[in-house]
Formats: C-alpha cells, sequence, structure tokens
C-alpha cells in the first residue's frame, strides 16, 4: 500500500545534478528567506512523488557558508514533502570508516560560525527545539534495512562535526574531533537537519566517506579532487540506496511520526 508521502531529495556534493526521474518539471520557489540553491526538479522515483535539489546548486557553484538553507526547506515543506533524504560527502575521523562506506548519521556536533539557524525569526516566535534525535529514527531503520537488502554495507549510526568550511580543517583540529569520538566531518549537515525538524519535515541523511580527512598518516590529506574522485567511484552505490528507499518509506503510514514533530515544534514554541 502506498500512503501520501513526498519526499524531497536534498544532493550534495557529488550528487549535485543526478538523472534521476524521467519525467522532471523544474520549479523556482520564492520563500520569505530569499531564493533556495536552484529550481526544484519534481518527478517520480521509482513511483513516488519526489523533488529534488542540489544543495550548492546545479553547477556546484554555492559555498557551505552560502547555501540558503532555511529557503532549501522552506521550498521543499512548500512543494509537499514529507521527507527529507539527504547526501553529504564527508572525511572520515575513524580508521573502519573507510573512504566509500556510507554512514546513516544519528548525531551531529556543530561548529559553524556564520549560518541562520532558525526558521523562527521573521516573526514574533520565539521556539527551543528539542534536537534529539536529531534524524528521523524511523527513516533512518528504513535506510539501513534496506541497505542490508541490498547487501549494500553501511555504519548504522554516526556523529558527524560540522565545521564552517570552506576550507578543510587541520590536523590539529581533525585529532580534537577524534578525541570527541566523532565519526565524520563536513560543512553543510548543520542547520539544514534542525531546520528541516522546525519545519515539520522528517529528515535523515546518507553521508558517504570520502576521505580520511588529514589526521591519518599514510593516507593522501583530503582535497577536492580526492573527495569527488571516490565519491564518483560508489556514486551507483549511493543512487541505488535512494532509488530503493524512496518505496520503502511510501509503505508505511506516518501520520504518527508527523503528528508527533508538530506536536514537538507547538510545545516549544515560547513566545505566543
Ligand atoms: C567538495 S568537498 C567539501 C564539501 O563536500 C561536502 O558537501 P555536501 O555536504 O554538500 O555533500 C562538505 O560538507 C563540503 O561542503
Ligand atoms: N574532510 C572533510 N572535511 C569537511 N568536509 C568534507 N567533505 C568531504 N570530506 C570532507
Amino acid at each position: 500500500m502506498k500512503y501520501n508521502v513526498k519526499i524531497g531529495i536534498i544532493g550534495g556534493s557529488g550528487l549535485d545534478n543526478p538523472d534521476l526521474f524521467k519525467d522532471a518539471t523544474e520549479q523556482k520557489v520564492i520563500t520569505p528567506y530569499g531564493e533556495p540553491s536552484d529550481l526544484l526538479l519534481s518527478g517520480k522515483l521509482n513511483g513516488i512523488d519526489c523533488v529534488l535539489l542540489a544543495r550548492h546548486g546545479r553547477n556546484h557553484s554555492i559555498s557551505p557558508t552560502n547555501v540558503n538553507y532555511r529557503a532549501n526547506i522552506w521550498a521543499l515543506k512548500h512543494l509537499g514533502c514529507t521527507h527529507i533524504i539527504a547526501s553529504s560527502a564527508t572525511g572520515s575521523l575513524k580508521e573502519e570508516i573507510k573512504p566509500g562506506d556510507l554512514v546513516i548519521l544519528d548525531s551531529f556536533i556543530d561548529l559553524t560560525k556564520k549560518r541562520e539557524l532558525t526558521m523562527f525569526n521573521k516573526d514574533d516566535k520565539v521556539i527551543h527545539i528539542p534536537v534529539e534525535p536529531a534524524f528521523c529514527s524511523t527513516t533512518r531503520n528504513i535506510i539501513i534495512e534496506t541497505a542490508q537488502s541490498l547487501g549494500i554495507h553501511v555504519h548504522q549510526t554516526g556523529t558527524a562535526v560540522v565545521i564552517e568550511g570552506p576550507r578543510f580543517s587541520t590536523k590539529a583540529e581533525s585529532n580534537l574531533y577524534r578525541s570527541w569520538n566523532a565519526d565524520l566531518v563536513n560543512m553543510t549537515l548543520a542547520p539544514e537537519v534542525v531546520l528541516a525538524k522546525e519545519a515539520g519535515l522528517l529528515y535523515a541523511t546518507i553521508a558517504m566517506a570520502t576521505d580520511y580527512d588529514c589526521w591519518r598518516e599514510a593516507t593522501e590529506k583530503v582535497n577536492v579532487a580526492n573527495v569527488v574522485k571516490v565519491f564518483q567511484e560508489n556514486v551507483k552505490k549511493i543512487t541505488k540506496l535512494f532509488i530503493e528507499v524512496v518505496p520503502k518509506i511510501a509503505e508505511k503510514n506516518w501520520d504518527v511520526e508527523i503528528d508527533e514533530l508538530n506536536n514537538l515544534i507547538q510545545e516549544s514554541v515560547q513566545s505566543k
């Protein structure tokens, strides 16, 4: 049985312009926060309504700091999305998370410095949203089960440190994140995951480790070329996972999860 879901797909580095839909329609969406990163592409993926948005624009012209995360999330909500599944290229902070591996993130540490952190500072509402669990556990479980059924190895949990960028980290920084027992480092997860929650969207990220950042002596240090190369070598795997996860999500009735999220948002508003 198919329920009324629409899935927003935010394509990160390496998945900026994937040819996922057969008959796609492009739409420009203007939001109260300005313009999203690009036109939004609506179409069916494996029979399910989806909307695709390139996080950095389809030509990868927007830096992590300048991504209009609020406009992106607002636009996906406006087009009727119930879920977002995002991709992210990330640096591995652990030996056992190898370049090319996929990680279904379950937490993050936000070290960003220059970003709009809430959807709610446009009017007179103040909202303090509890973010834990940061990602939708049910969506994450479906992604994990789907990966297992396809024989795709995924790490079932992972904490990502989110840095401001656009520069990569120093060895001292990388080792500091390792000492925190973090698994991955990227530049875009925050505030995207939090804004999705504020917008009432069920959000999960499939992260791909593309490099060992710069802490591992025996390995080439991270640079754009090796990130792109490793992502392209593994792009079929992550694309396959997206294609197969989408109908699995549509098999479930999400009324309970959506109601819970909407209640959480209502309860989190301080000023009325
Ligand atoms: C191209 S290397 C750095 C860049 O890659 C990741 O992007 P995304 O999360 O959108 O896949 C990382 O966060 C940086 O923005
Ligand atoms: N090492 C790294 N640091 C930050 N963002 C990344 N994206 C891919 N690899 C990364």
